[in-house]
């Protein structure tokens, strides 16, 4: 059995949009998206989160809240990527453009879900409107969704 690849995404929230970065590099390279990453060995998955915003936005917080848990599997990799959604409200800095992501505010009628994974635009949403989430997406590519299951969930797994 492999073990499951875990990775954290930061949807920064204000009342009426949400900060997202153009991807620069590697995974998922022109795709809009929120801030995330591999989480390292000796973190959990929270401070990984909040290192990750930091080194790919500039943006500082303490305080986030995990809203969703996706899993995401690609044909042909028995690795599962395991990625946990937080979201923050308060933060301090500037959104600053770095080697790996462009910011850009996107108001939340106008999130650009054509250049995002496939996957958002089942997902987003429910977090648009303060839903929690999980859900399983099987993919061929990374462009072509096979099946999927997901669900607005009162509480996150464990
Ligand atoms: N399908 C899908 N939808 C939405 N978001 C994602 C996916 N798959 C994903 O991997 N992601 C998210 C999860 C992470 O935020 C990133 C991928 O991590 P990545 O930026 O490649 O990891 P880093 O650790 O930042 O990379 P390096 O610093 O090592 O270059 O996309
Ligand atoms: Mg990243
Ligand atoms: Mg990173």
């Amino acid at each position: 059995m492999v073990a499951n690849k875990v990775l954290t995404l930061v949807l920064i929230r204000e009342a009426s949009r949400v900060l997202l970065g153009m991807k620069k590099r590697g995974f998922g390279e022109g795709r809009w998206n929120g801030f995330g990453g591999k989480v390292e060995k000796g973190e959990t998955i929270l401070q990984g989160a909040i290192r990750e915003l930091r080194e790919e936005s500039g943006l500082q917080v303490t305080h986030l809240d995990e809203v969703g848990r996706l899993m995401f599997e690609f044909i042909g990799d028995p690795q599962l990527l395991e990625v946990h959604v937080f979201t923050g409200t308060k933060y301090t800095g500037v959104p600053t453009e770095t080697n790996e992501m462009r910011p850009c505010w996107y108001a939340v009628d106008k999130i650009p879900l054509k250049e995002m994974w496939p996957d958002d635009k089942y997902w987003f949403p429910m977090f648009l409107k303060g839903s929690k989430f999980s859900g399983y997406f099987k993919f061929e590519g990374h462009n072509k969704i096979l099946e999927y299951d997901l669900k607005e969930v009162e509480k996150l797994p464990e």
